[in-house]
């Protein structure tokens, strides 16, 4: 194997921008649609695969709601994580921190804390059979109004303790992070840590109320803040993690090829990036396949793949001293791979 192939490998890594609604692969979307009696619009699993063709985010989106209809119970949740889980261990994925969107179940009938305890106990057993930490960050889906956002954080209220922050996800165009300003400030009023997707396909002035506005301890995608320098001086001073996903970049049009991907130019310019694998059954690819993706298309380099892997750990909500271990595992593998 290429050495750089075998470097990602091998290194110990976090993941920080994950919707565990996108981890559904069309074989387990099929046994949980037969399993719960819900009828599918395609013949087979190939018909599936077929018709993840997009143009854009909400192309991505309307396929997305829709095979996330196939999850019911407690145990259809907690299978959907643990298959995620086996692939964290296969890529070597240490440090995990999850997106839900309780409001796409919420929504048809299926209650909060059905959802909740499901990703719950498969994240318990992951860190208990694999050793892999992980974290739940409860997603608003923008498209909808802040009222129910606000009632989605009420109805978190009893699980709270087990959440570690807020993101926003969904139809970005038309949705500023502006319009989520009350339920962002009562999420810091409890404690949350706050993140938020902006800058995907939305103008660089959404990434700027998302820092500015909702005060975001991270940005998820953050592209189009490239459009804006003294943007992108700001980030850079006040080293705000990017959480990019490459395959997502291609699959959604973000990019129009991967060898056009900014990943490098991010970097040189001092921002704070990471990799990830955003909705990796809908994308084509888990972490590795998206750092591998990078090597092939832009050449990504051994200490640009390292600093892409510390920058996950630092970006990471896990207590320094633990920040600290993790970070110290990857030296050493980069003293091995010299
Ligand atoms: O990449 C994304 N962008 C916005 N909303 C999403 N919901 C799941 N994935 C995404
Ligand atoms: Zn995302």
């Amino acid at each position: 194997m290429d050495t750089r192939r075998q470097l990602i490998a091998d290194l110990p890594k976090a993941e920080l921008h994950m919707h565990i609604e996108g981890s559904l692969e069309p074989e387990m979307m099929f046994e949980l649609a037969q399993r719960n009696g819900v009828d599918l619009p395609y013949a087979d699993v190939e018909a599936v695969r077929a018709a993840y063709s997009f143009d854009c985010l909400q192309d991505f989106l309307d396929l997305y709601y829709r095979g996330m209809s196939v999850l019911q119970t407690e145990q259809d949740f907690h299978d959907l994580t643990w298959a995620y889980l086996q692939r964290c261990r296969h890529d070597n994925v240490v440090h995990t921190e999850i997106f839900f969107d309780p409001q796409g179940h919420t929504s048809r009938g299926v209650a909060f804390a059905t959802v909740f305890e499901g990703i719950w106990s498969a994240l318990l057993r992951g860190e208990a059979e694999l050793g892999i930490t992980s974290r739940m960050i409860l997603c608003f889906l923008r498209h909808l109004d802040e009222e129910d956002a606000l009632r989605t954080l009420d109805e978190a209220e009893p699980f709270l303790d087990r959440i570690i922050g807020v993101g926003l996800d969904s139809s970005e165009v038309g949705h500023p992070p502006s319009k989520f300003q009350r339920v962002f400030d009562q999420a810091g009023d409890r404690g949350l840590k706050r993140v938020a997707h902006a800058g995907e396909e939305g103008p660089p002035e959404y990434v700027r109320e998302a820092v500015e506005g909702l005060r975001v301890d991270r940005i998820d995608h953050g592209n189009r803040s490239l459009e804006d320098p003294a943007l992108v001086e700001a980030l850079v001073k006040m080293n705000m993690p990017l959480t990019v996903c490459p395959q997502s970049n291609l699959r959604l049009a973000v990019v129009k090829d991967m060898a056009e991907h900014p990943i490098r130019r991010m970097l040189e310019l001092g921002l704070h990036v990471t990799v990830n694998s955003d909705d990796p059954a809908y994308f084509g690819g888990y972490v590795n396949d998206n750092f591998n993706a990078l090597v092939e298309a832009v050449d990504l380099g051994r200490e640009e793949i390292l600093t892409l892997v510390r920058n996950s750990f630092e970006a990471s909500f896990l207590p320094e001293v633990e920040r600290a271990v993790h970070l110290a595992a990857v030296d050493e593998h980069a003293t091995a791979y010299q």
